[in-house]
């Protein structure tokens, strides 16, 4: 397996406050990983660290083989792509001419740009000024901007938030075939349907900790109880654990006209990570 992140025991401190207190992951290439936790857990300075826009205060932190004191070199920059809320577009310019500034930066071929805007939908929208675009679409064109160059890394914080459902539809799409290209995608999300669509390796992060670590599948799994859930048609439900003295009781639901639905307990990722923190993601 080739190691293209790795963080040791990385802690950062701010001012009054420890935000990070020993992470510990490392990130294969070609894999999705996410970075899973509510507000202030610790995500954004976890990507910013990575991305060389601040500096650990303890631990070994290395992508690409560069330590993070080489992180500002031009050669590691142009080997990352980066989405967040600092990345910007020139709103007076057409989407045309912001693309054709970073096109030019990175020398890559129109070509290219014509293909991202398509595999985003825009490409009908070239010619707009960006002021004028919606959120939606300019959080396409920022994610077009962050892969022109065709980065080996990508960083995404919370590349979704706050969209609607189609416009994230596009945007899973794109990440789906920019990984099949074989890039590495960091991201980070409130969102654990996104998690679970996108990601083979998912990290709990709360309080600047990680908390569990492993592919959505396997997190599902392993907090998964022996649970028998039923759904009655009055909206009420039932939970009967699998037990052999529970069996009249599980037979009789099996029969029961109104019960409209039985199924094994099988947690979605938000409810393992409430298992997991005693904390809603949102
Ligand atoms: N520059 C800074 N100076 C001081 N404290 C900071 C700084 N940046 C982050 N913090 C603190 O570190 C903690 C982690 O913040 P961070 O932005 O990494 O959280 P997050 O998980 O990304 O949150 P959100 O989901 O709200 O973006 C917070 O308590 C925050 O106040």
């Amino acid at each position: 397996m080739e190691r293209v992140i790795i963080m040791e025991n990385v802690k950062k401190h701010f001012a009054n406050e420890e935000a990070l207190r020993g992470i510990t992951f490392e990130i294969a290439k070609g894999e999705v990983f996410g970075l899973l936790g509510p507000s202030g857990s610790g995500k954004t300075t976890t990507i910013k660290i990575l991305t060389g826009e601040l500096e650990p205060s303890e631990g070994r932190v290395e992508v690409l083989g560069h330590s993070h004191e080489t992180f500002n070199s031009t050669q590691y920059v142009k080997s990352l792509g980066i989405l967040s809320d600092n990345s910007s577009l020139y709103e007076r310019l057409t989407v045309k001419d912001n693309l054709a500034l970073f096109r030019k930066l990175y020398s890559t071929e129109q070509t290219k740009v014509n293909q991202v805007l398509k595999d985003v939908g825009l490409e009908e929208h070239i010619n707009k000024k960006v002021k004028d675009l919606s959120k939606g679409m300019k959080q396409r064109i920022l994610l077009c901007k962050a892969v022109l160059h065709e980065p080996e890394v990508l960083f995404l914080d919370e590349p979704t938030s706050a969209l609607d459902p189609v416009t994230t539809d596009s945007i899973h799409a794109m990440l789906l075939k920019i990984k099949s290209q074989g890039t590495t995608i960091m991201l980070t999300t409130h969102n654990m349907d996104e998690a679970t669509a996108l990601c083979d390796t998912v990290a709990f992060l709360n309080s600047g900790t990680v908390i569990d670590m492993g592919s959505p599948e396997s997190l599902r799994q392993a907090y998964k109880t022996n649970d028998i859930h039923i759904t009655y048609r009055n909206g009420t439900t039932r939970h009967i654990p699998r037990h052999k003295e529970n069996r009249s009781q599980l037979e009789n639901a099996l029969f029961d006209p109104e019960a409209v639905n039985i199924e094994s307990d099988y947690p979605t990722l938000g409810e393992v990570f409430k298992k997991v923190t005693g904390k809603e993601l949102v």
